[in-house]
């Protein structure tokens, strides 16, 4: 086959140089279609090699100009008459051709990832191909990118950067920062997936991230193929995660960038020993859960774009493979974590290898999912997916709490169902340029929204939601039971209470902020530098066998209050037995620790804090 590509090539140059496409077809109508906004299908068609020109090959894949479309050419040999040209097309979200640089590709594609994750969301890159089509080169100069965006003081705030990079060959796994130790990939009891005894480094500087890289890339499994002396045969993840120091109850931050195993030329494979044949089934078995999953989080998600919500949940399969149950919250939609993917299609444009590269291109085509053309939804106050910005602007305006937060920074340009999908340490932050909101109040707000959000796609659920669109206010007033699951003050609504200073109706049921004092400092979970407790009684109400959490009498800490001397107004009044209110599971949600109790000074009180209690998730949540 190859030499017949060889002898008719003069034949093909001039067969492709007369290929006129067709007019509009049905590809290209469906590519005026908007697609995902979440995940970018992209493919690189790197240069032909110096041995595959030598060899005489023609070029096989060829890119139609100003287009995102692609041209495939393949010579088949009738039975009889001159050889002829059998062409398809294919499209992606944006191409890159052999003159394109991974500088380029950075730029458009991952440099937005980097802050996206760096905000608190998932940015997931994959470079996908058949062997030797470019992925490892596209996937290292990435790699290099990203080093260069995080350590050049231009993404806002700190973070603490840790790294983890792990290669995953058939089932098993493996520390490539920790000299290709075995490692295993397991579900916690919270359905969190663990790289369990994989080493994380924390980074401050580029040297040492890069370095990290490229002592990765030194163990990286490599067997020769006839395509390619360093082919990879293992799928390598890089792993970066970013924590927020002062925001510690949002979840962190994770970039990810992917270098696939290749999948198999059909031309390799004359050449492999049994063990390769069953490396290359499990590496293409690997990659098509994964198509699967990409496909599936993709569906999910442009249903939620379209504010669609789909009786039937869309099936991610991603506990079939390692690599998948790996990138478990990239996939699993129940995470309701934000995921910004990027897949680039890597291409090897020499007509020897078409066959192959006609699957890459196929797989890249399958990952594009269109949004559903829903009806724009009907506007629903009720419904944060409903709403556009100038109705998103409003709602934030008259719920966001005093002082109202500016709608103009929150929300510039967003609509109701992209202000749900920003990730919260980077809603908190466009809330906290608002003079005077405090993170309390943010974290608050943002949890409004989205109760709001399953409220109402609960009561779409059950068919209920037709009820509660006919107000002009957002949902029902509140009833006198709903009032009873909240901590706020009792009489909430008189505009006299408002005006005293929280220090001055302390009463017990109130939740308040404190920074905890050294000696309790080891149990208050403290969030940027504050605890939370909710208050019981007056600590000297407390009688003579009441004990806080590290065992201490409160009747004796309330005689070293009254002497230590501090010039505080001290007393037994200023001192108030409290429970502990600790962040837990689930984003956002509280618990409260009845058994640990801690004895909380006036003095030390910061601001009151208002909860809410959740009969679903039967968690507390901070509200305004
Ligand atoms: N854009 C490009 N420009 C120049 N050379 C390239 C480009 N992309 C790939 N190559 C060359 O092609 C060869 C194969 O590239 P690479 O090792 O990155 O492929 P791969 O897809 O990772 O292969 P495998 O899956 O077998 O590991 C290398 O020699 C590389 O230098």
């Amino acid at each position: 086959m190859e030499q017949f590509l060889i002898d008719n090539a003069e034949r093909y140059n001039k067969l492709v140089a007369a290929f006129k496409p067709s007019t509009l077809d049905s590809k290209q109508k469906s590519a005026t279609e908007a697609v995902s906004p979440d995940i970018v299908v992209s493919a690189r068609v790197r240069p032909m090699l110096d041995e595959e020109v030598a060899q005489g090959f023609p070029i096989g894949v060829h890119i139609r100009s100003g287009t995102n479309v692609v041209d495939l050419h393949e010579l088949q040999q009738p039975v009889r008459g001159l050889p002829r040209l059998r062409s398809s097309e294919y499209r992606v979200d944006s191409l890159y051709g052999p003159e394109a640089t991974t500088s380029q590709i950075y730029d458009d594609l991952v440099k937005p990832l980097v802050p996206w994750a760096w905000g608190g969301g998932i940015g997931t890159m994959f470079a996908y191909g058949q062997t030797s089509s470019g992925k490892t080169l596209t996937v290292s100069g990435l790699e290099g990118h990203v080093a260069n965006t995080l350590m050049d003081g231009s993404l806002e705030g700190e973070r603490k950067i840790s790294v983890s990079i792990i290669e995953l060959a058939g089932q098993t796994a493996y520390d490539l920062l920790n000299h290709r130790k075995q490692i295993s990939i397991l579900e916690d009891s919270f359905g969190v997936t663990q790289m369990a005894g994989a080493l994380e480094p924390q980074v401050t500087d580029k040297e040492s991230l890069l370095n990290y890289i490229d002592t990765a890339a030194a163990l990286r499994r490599t067997t020769p193929t006839l395509r390619n002396d360093n082919s990879s045969r293992s799928h390598a993840i890089c792993r970066m995660r970013f924590e927020n120091p002062s925001l510690s109850s949002a979840q962190d931050g994770l970039l990810y960038l992917i270098d696939l195993a290749g999948s198999e030329a059909a031309r390799d494979k004359v050449a492999h020993d049994v063990t390769r044949m069953k490396e290359a089934r499990e590496i293409n078995s690997s990659l098509s859960v994964l198509k699967d999953c990409i496909r599936g989080r993709a569906v999910a998600d442009a249903e939620a774009f379209a504010g669609k919500s789909s009786k039937k949940p869309v099936y991610i399969p991603f506990r079939q493979s390692t690599l998948t149950k790996t990138l478990k919250h990239v996939f699993d939609p129940a995470s309701s974590r934000s995921c910004k993917t990027v897949v680039v299609a890597c291409v090897n444009p020499c007509l020897a290898d078409i066959g192959a590269t006609k699957n890459t291109l196929r797989y890249a085509e399958m990952l594009r999912v269109a949004v559903p053309r829903a009806k724009p939804a009907e506007y629903s106050p009720s419904m944060p997916a409903t709403w556009n910005n100038e109705q998103l602007r409003d709602w934030i305006r008259r719920n966001s709490g005093d002082p109202a937060i500016a709608a103009d920074l929150l929300a510039p340009t967003e609509t109701g169902p992209q202000l749900l999908r920003l990730p919260v340490p980077e809603f908190v932050k466009r809330c906290l340029k608002t003079p005077g909101v405090s993170a309390e109040q943010a974290q608050a707000f943002q949890t409004k929204l989205w109760k709001l959000h399953v409220d109402s796609q609960r009561a779409a659920v059950s068919n209920k939601s037709a009820e509660v669109a006919t107000g002009s206010q957002p949902g029902p007033s509140v009833s006198p039971m709903e009032r009873l699951n909240s901590s706020a003050d009792p009489d909430q609504d008189s505009d006299a209470v408002a005006a005293i200073p929280f220090k001055q109706r302390i009463r017990p049921g109130m939740v308040i902020a404190w920074t905890p004092p050294a000696e309790y400092a080891g149990f208050a979970v403290a969030l940027g530098g504050k605890a939370y407790a909710v208050v019981m009684c007056p600590a000297a109400a407390s009688g003579p066998r009441a004990r806080d959490l590290r065992g201490q009498l409160v009747v004796d800490k309330l005689a070293t209050t009254t002497e230590d001397g501090n010039g505080r107004d001290s007393g037994d009044d200023d001192a108030y037995l409290c429970a502990l209110v600790t962040p837990s599971v689930l984003p956002g949600s509280f618990a409260v620790g009845l058994w640990q109790q801690v004895v909380v000074r006036v003095a030390e009180m910061e601001a009151e804090v208002l909860m809410e209690w959740d009969e679903a998730s039967r968690y507390y949540y901070m509200t305004v």
